[in-house]
């Protein structure tokens, strides 16, 4: 199912004034692609992922997700939390794995947290890290791994349970650019294999050949690239 941000604001308090992050942005994602989101350091990109993750609810404008509005201004936080659980993986820039478990662990407890039934969850985690080229890393910690192989256990473990959108914040930035670039590719086959509507921020477009488009945000609204989706 397609993603779609319809017209998303998003307003913080600053101090005794307010400060626009998102001002007005739309962008429609179809299942199966990866966009790409640039845009200096403070345009707002982090923030637009928050929203469209449901982290933070928009001050005004709707996240659909095919034709079902998931996340609004003052939706509820229990809906908001289901919602990302049943349908969105995230990947952070740091990839926030626990020490004591090993890459397979990693998967299966999140499998866990989203409800997913044991007897499928093993061999669905397997598949995955094998996807990402780890099938032989499987019972690793992070410690005995690389950066490169963490933020690769990251990604598929935001795609245990075959999530509709997969959000993706700086993958490339701890990188050397030749593993940059591989982490785009493979996120990019991922979302077209497990047909994920998929957004990427990223500060470094030389690593983003692979992607299907890109959007540029310049304080908080869209600016149009090339290439782009036609929406
Ligand atoms: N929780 C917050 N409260 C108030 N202002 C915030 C908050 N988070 C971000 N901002 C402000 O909103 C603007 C957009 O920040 P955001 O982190 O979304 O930008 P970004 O494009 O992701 O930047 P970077 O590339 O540096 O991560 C900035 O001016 C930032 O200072």
């Amino acid at each position: 199912m397609d993603l779609h941000l319809d017209r998303i604001t998003l307003v913080y308090p600053d101090g005794d004034s307010t400060l626009t992050a998102v001002d007005d942005f739309s962008l429609t994602i179809p299942s199966g692609t990866t966009t790409a989101l640039l845009g200096p350091s403070g345009s707002g990109k982090s923030s637009l992922l928050a929203v469209a993750g449901g982290l933070t609810r928009p001050t005004s404008g709707v996240v659909r997700i095919g034709g079902d509005v998931v996340f609004a201004p003052g939706g509820g936080l229990a809906a908001a939390t289901r919602t990302r659980l049943d349908q969105i993986g995230i990947v952070f820039q740091a990839p926030q794995l626990l020490a004591s478990l090993t890459a397979l662990e990693q998967l299966e407890l999140h499998a866990h947290l989203r409800g997913r039934r044991p007897a499928t969850v093993r061999a669905q985690a397997m598949a995955l890290l094998a996807e990402v080229g780890l099938a032989d890393q499987a019972h690793k910690r992070p410690a005995q791994l690389s950066g490169g192989q963490r933020q690769r256990v990251a990604i598929a473990r935001a795609l245990v349970g075959s999530p509709r959108v997969l959000l993706v914040d700086e993958p490339t930035s701890a990188l050397d650019h030749a593993r940059g670039t591989q982490i785009i590719e493979l996120i990019t086959r991922l979302a077209h294999e497990l047909d994920a509507a998929t957004l990427v921020v990223s500060h470094d477009s030389s690593t983003l050949g692979s992607v299907d488009g890109t959007v540029r945000m310049l304080d908080g609204r869209r600016e149009l690239l090339l290439p782009v989706h036609a929406d």
